[in-house]
């Protein structure tokens, strides 16, 4: 059965390394792949973009390919983004069998024991790991632990393994682009041409050079 795979994420604002990443795991895992917009991320400060300019900017991003679509469910829901919610939601419309992939970047993958119902996220879903260039990060002692005999060379069965993903690394964070748009600089070819044709998609990301 072919799987599905998630990557949520802020997007604030998307740029190529998440659409690299997602593309490249489609490929790796012969997945369908689908974007997940967090409305209201957990552990981390509110986004400069409103849920709605995130989307619609993934919206210009995705355009022109149909390998990778956006799934809206987390816009759908009041309080925090709890990726456990979004996939427990993926799990009753899919049924037990079909095998669902959280994928996650390195960086995202050292946090997760702090991510709500962590544990809960492995009966779900595999979680694919994604290289990213920059620092390692280490994992927590619980998370260590956990996962040491869940590791996996590929997709198997409905849930609970571990899979690491190669991905062309591209050293792209939406935090940098923010901050030259901040500096009052153009952030051109780290994200989509396409977020760059409709100038109010990126107004929210200009109005921080006045702040
Ligand atoms: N360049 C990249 N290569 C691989 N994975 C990435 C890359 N950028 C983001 N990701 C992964 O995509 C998911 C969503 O990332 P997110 O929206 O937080 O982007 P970000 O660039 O890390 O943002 P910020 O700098 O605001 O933290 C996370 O799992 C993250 O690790
Ligand atoms: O469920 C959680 O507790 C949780 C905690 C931190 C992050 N996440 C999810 O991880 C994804 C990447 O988060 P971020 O903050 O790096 O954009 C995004 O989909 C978040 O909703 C989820």
């Amino acid at each position: 059965m072919r799987p599905l795979a998630i990557l949520g994420g802020t997007f604030d604002p998307i740029h190529h390394g998440h659409l690299r990443a997602a593309w490249e795991a489609a490929e790796a895992l012969d997945a369908e792949v689908r974007m997940v917009p967090a409305r209201t991320p957990p552990h981390r400060p509110p986004p400069v973009a409103d849920a709605a300019g995130r989307v619609a900017l993934l919206r210009a991003a995705l355009s022109g390919q149909h390998r990778l679509s956006i799934d809206t469910r987390e816009l759908e829901r009041e309080g925090p983004s709890y990726t456990v919610d979004t996939l427990a939601s993926l799990r009753d419309e899919m049924g037990p069998e079909r095998p669902l992939v959280l994928l996650v970047g390195m960086d995202a993958f050292a946090g997760l024991a702090s991510w709500h119902r962590w544990r809960d996220l492995f009966t779900l879903a595999h979680v694919g790991v994604l290289t990213r260039p920059g620092a390692a990060h280490a994992l927590s002692d619980p998370l260590a632990e956990y996962v040491a005999d869940r590791r996996a060379p590929h997709v198997e069965g409905p849930a609970g393994s571990v899979i690491g993903i190669a991905i062309t690394p591209l050293d792209i964070a939406a935090t940098a682009i923010r901050e030259t748009f901040a500096a009052g600089r153009e952030p051109r070819f780290l994200l989509p041409s396409a977020c760059f044709e409709d100038e109010t998609l990126l107004a929210p990301y200009r109005a921080l050079a006045s702040v």
